[in-house]
């Protein structure tokens, strides 16, 4: 019998503190640069969905994060090469200052700016599921 193998999976992190999101602004490439999107990144063979929120947020903002629920819509991206998923997340130590180490700059975004930023084409679709998120009572 054939294996059958779904898309790969990319996760993305959105990280709430005070009420505001995290985004940040791709270096590269050049097609991309300047684009917002949520930390994140490809799920490794035999890793969890969570355990690569951790390890891409360690990696990208060198910060650790406590991963929640599933947020949004899953997001076919590449023509359904992957699909993209969002988990709630929040820094383990809210002290901590994540730093933009593979990324052009990070903001944390207001719901009332969330619309304005240049995001990248699939991370539009997870807007509605981003202001929810930062309406709820504890975000
Ligand atoms: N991380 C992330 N990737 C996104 C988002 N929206 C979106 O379309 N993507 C796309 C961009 C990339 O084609 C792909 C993820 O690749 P990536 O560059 O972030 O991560 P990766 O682990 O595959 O690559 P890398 O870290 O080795 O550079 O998903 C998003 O909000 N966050």
């Amino acid at each position: 019998m054939l294996a059958v193998s779904g898309p790969a999976i990319v996760v993305g992190a959105a990280i709430v503190r005070d009420g505001l999101l995290l985004a940040q602004q791709r270096a590269y490439p050049e097609a991309v640069a300047g684009r917002w999107e949520l930390p994140g990144g490809r799920v490794e063979p035999g890793e969890s969905e969570a355990a690569a929120v951790v390890r891409e947020c360690q990696e990208e903002l060198g910060v650790d994060v406590a991963v929640h629920d599933r947020i949004g819509p899953d997001v076919s991206l590449a023509g359904g090469e992957f699909v993209l998923r969002i988990h709630a997340a929040t820094l383990t130590d809210p002290d901590a200052e994540p730093v933009a180490h593979e990324h052009r700059a990070l903001r944390w975004v207001h719901a009332e700016d969330l619309d304005n930023l240049d995001w990248l084409e699939a991370d539009r679709i997870l807007l509605p599921a981003l202001h929810a998120l930062l309406v709820r009572p504890d975000a």
